[in-house]
């Protein structure tokens, strides 16, 4: 079953994604996957620009997968425009939409998930407990039925990033996991779907994610090497915009995503902030190297 909204299929069923994907690998050609929960903005297309550079057909999964998200979240009132979704995997050099219903991607009676432990329980996971079972669940099923050769995820969503390429090492999937920078609106803001449910005054209060990251990442650059003095530095920045309630900011090892005392190694500083009912994330990988 495949949908012509623009000149590329939107296509809503796994069997007919298999078929166009099996077809391209007969034909000798190279797959990338972007997933995605849909309402696309620049950081998506950036994320499938840079997969139509890397391979010769790109398949872009729009899907708000409900097993990520806990019984009080925002399933039913997260953004969703397959039309103007559509329109942007088409600019960005996408060749297919991949629009699975919830009933189409899992059986009433589904009893097998993924799940993982540690590092899914650190930072987001605190507080969103069931939240990377269920990425990583759609995720290995995306990964299965479209079988591409490289997959796209954006550093935005960094412990996402870190959980996935886990997973692909863990379950020995043979694809490429590629890592995309942050796009940020021009205050510095990072682009996400979710922004669109700021009020004006969170919105206008919203660029201090960056701004409180920016004077972390100055710190570490300057050579600071203690996670209690950029935490601090960072917290301070956060409280003196009386809108935020910031929910954590770590300094995490990439292996073990658990906080560190120093920046001696690698690692991930990353924060969750809610302003009003929304919680926004950012972070700062240092050095930036993944
Ligand atoms: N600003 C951004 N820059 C780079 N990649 C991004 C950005 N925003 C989202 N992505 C990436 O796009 C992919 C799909 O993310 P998703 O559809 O959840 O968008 P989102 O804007 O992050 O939504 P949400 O508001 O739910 O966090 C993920 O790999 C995510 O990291
Ligand atoms: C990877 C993903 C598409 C899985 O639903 C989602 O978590 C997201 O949009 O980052
Ligand atoms: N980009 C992460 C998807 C989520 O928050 O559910």
């Amino acid at each position: 079953m495949s949908e012509q909204l623009s000149p590329i299929p939107v296509v809503h069923t796994i069997d007919a994604i298999r078929e166009l994907v099996q077809e391209w690998k007969r034909q000798g050609l190279s797959v990338g996957l972007v997933p995605t929960m849909g309402y696309l903005h620049e950081g998506h297309q950036s994320l499938i620009e840079r997969a139509a550079q890397d391979n010769d057909r790109v398949v872009v999964s729009d899907f708000v997968n409900p097993i990520q998200f806990g019984p009080s979240e925002d399933l039913e009132s997260y953004p969703r425009d397959l039309q103007r979704d559509t329109a942007l995997v088409e600019r960005a050099g996408g060749s297919v939409l991949f629009n699975p219903t919830p009933a189409e991607m899992y059986f009433p009676n589904r009893t097998t998930a993924i799940t993982m432990s540690t590092i899914t329980e650190e930072l987001c996971g605190k507080t969103r407990p069931v939240h990377f079972g269920g990425v990583c669940t759609v995720v290995a099923k995306l990964f299965n039925i479209v079988t591409p050769d490289r997959a796209y995820f954006g550093k935005k969503d960094a412990q996402q990033l870190l959980v996935i390429r886990r997973m692909v090492r863990d379950l020995n999937f043979n694809i490429e996991i590629i890592g995309c920078p942050i796009i940020r609106e021009a205050d510095g803001l990072a682009k996400s779907s979710r922004n669109t449910y700021l009020t004006e005054a969170e919105r206008a209060a919203a660029p201090v994610l960056h701004r409180a990251l920016e004077r972390g990442r100055m710190l570490a650059e300057s050579g600071e090497r203690s996670s209690e003095v950029i935490i601090a530095a960072i917290r301070e920045v956060l409280d003196s915009e009386p809108l935020t309630d910031t929910e954590y900011v770590e300094i995490v090892d990439l292996e073990t995503v658990h906080p560190v005392p120093t920046l001696d190694q690698p690692v991930l500083v990353a924060l969750a902030v809610r302003l009003g009912t929304t919680r926004l994330i950012d972070n700062f990988f240092f050095p930036d190297e993944l």
